[in-house]
């Protein structure tokens, strides 16, 4: 069911209007759904069924408290990348012993709080972050649970910039290397291998590269067996993709289906870290329409969210969809839809059919991801708000920065 619907001619979120949510809150304004993020993570969790498993969302995806509190009331893991995540997890309540801590660059200070903290797992991604982990465990007295991040050199079909399971690629470990790494991993007397994991992208459309990658971790997996190194867990990243405009990506059952397929009676516990697909399609950017601009070349309607506050379009050209809040019904004429920031690439779409009047509510819709937690203050604008709607209720979950939060630790030369 979706819980993004027009209702008496107005865009609502569950049974909110999103009229209703720009007058008490004012935009531009992050609106999530409750129930669309709990079922998208239940889509999850109940595809991969009776086989040993754990969700692991990524953080990154949206970081809001609110949003990972709701989560781990679901039992979800989590997926991290820095020490900044792990906090977030654990003052929403999430269990450090469902954390995995992904990322090419640990820092000893983040290595060491994630040990205390006990997490699931350490993803390592090189050689030297291998024997890091190893030295800060050793002199914290514990052993580091740990999984190689394989590089299978498989495409994943997607925008080069979210391609990450090439041989080019920055990530993991090249999969023909990984065989000698493990076993210096188990020479070394502070680490414990647990599994193998592998991330080959996001917003995968298709089952193939999925399919291709896991083949590809399952030989090694056996090749370690052989060699008397026995995993516990396969962790097949996140990535799946979300249909913003015309995809048509395989659902998380389809998705757990092919990779159970392939895994068959095999013991290893699978962990998944889906980020995209839990809170992508749970939010919207609610803008208001400032100044319609006609120009000799075009129209523009300029908007008061920007590039800062939505990057994706300027930084990938993503496309996504900008729907009017109340339609007017006209037939409408192309619009670029722009912000006030000062860069030619601060557009949110362009040559977008709409009949708009300046005082108009645009959403932006598939925004729950990747969308806050990529703002910035840039043009010295505060961060947006961000508000969960549950059935006919809202709650503001994170308030509008102020100038003064804007401008807090920075200080004036003496003199
Ligand atoms: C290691 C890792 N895991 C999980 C994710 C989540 O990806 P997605 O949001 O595409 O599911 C990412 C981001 O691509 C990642 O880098
Ligand atoms: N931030 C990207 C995806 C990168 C995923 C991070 N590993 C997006 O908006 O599509």
């Amino acid at each position: 069911m979706d819980h993004f619907n027009y209702h008496h001619g107005v865009l609502h979120v569950e049974a909110l209007s999103l009229e209703t949510l720009a007058q008490r809150h004012g935009t531009p304004l992050y609106v999530y759904s409750r129930a669309t993020l709990e079922r998208h993570w239940h889509a999850f969790d109940r595809a991969l069924g009776d086989h040993p498993h754990l969700v692991c969302y990524a953080v990154k995806a949206n970081s809001s408290l609110a949003v990972l509190n709701l989560l781990a009331r679901l039992g979800s893991g989590f997926d991290i990348v820095s020490v900044g995540e792990l906090e977030r997890v654990v003052r929403a309540g999430g269990d450090p012993g469902k954390v995995v801590f992904s990322g090419v660059g640990k820092r000893t200070d983040e290595m060491r709080r994630a040990l205390e903290l006990g997490i699931r797992c350490f993803n390592v991604e090189s050689a030297a972050e291998l024997e890091r982990l190893n030295a800060e465990a050793g002199a914290l007295g514990v052993t580091a649970p740990v999984s190689l991040r394989v590089n299978p050199d498989v495409d994943a079909q997607t925008h080069p910039y979210i391609s990450t399971g090439l041989k080019e690629n920055k990530f993991g470990v090249d999969v023909t290397d990984a065989l000698e790494l493990y076993r210096r991993a188990a020479a070394l007397p502070h680490l414990n291998i647990i599994g193998i994991d592998c991330h080959i992208g996001s917003q995968l459309t298709r089952l193939e590269p999925f399919v291709d990658a896991l083949h590809r971790v399952l030989h090694l997996a056996r090749t370690l067996e052989d060699e008397g190194i026995r995993l516990h867990h396969l962790d097949l990243g996140g990535g799946l993709g979300i249909c913003y405009r015309d995809e048509h990506p395989p659902l998380p059952e389809q998705y757990a289906q092919a990779m159970l397929a392939v895994l068959q009676d095999t013991h290893y516990e699978i962990l998944v870290e889906p980020g995209r697909a839990i809170a992508g399609n749970a939010g919207v950017l609610l803008t208001q329409v400032e100044y319609l601009k006609p120009t000799r070349h075009k129209h523009f309607a300029i908007v008061d969210a920007a590039m800062n506050d939505l990057i994706r379009p300027a930084l990938y050209s993503a496309w996504m969809d900008i729907v009017p809040v109340r339609p007017r019904g006209g037939e409408g004429i192309p619009y670029d839809v722009v912000g006030p920031v000062c860069e030619t690439g601060d557009f949110l779409g362009k040559a977008r059919t709409l009949d708009l009047a300046a005082g108009d509510l645009l959403a932006v819709r598939s925004a729950g991801a990747y969308g806050f937690t990529m703002s910035s203050n840039y043009n010295t604008r505060p961060r947006p708000a961000e508000v969960m709607v549950d059935g006919d209720r809202d709650w503001l979950i994170h308030r509008r920065q102020t100038l003064d939060e804007l401008m807090a630790g920075e200080t004036l030369l003496p003199g």
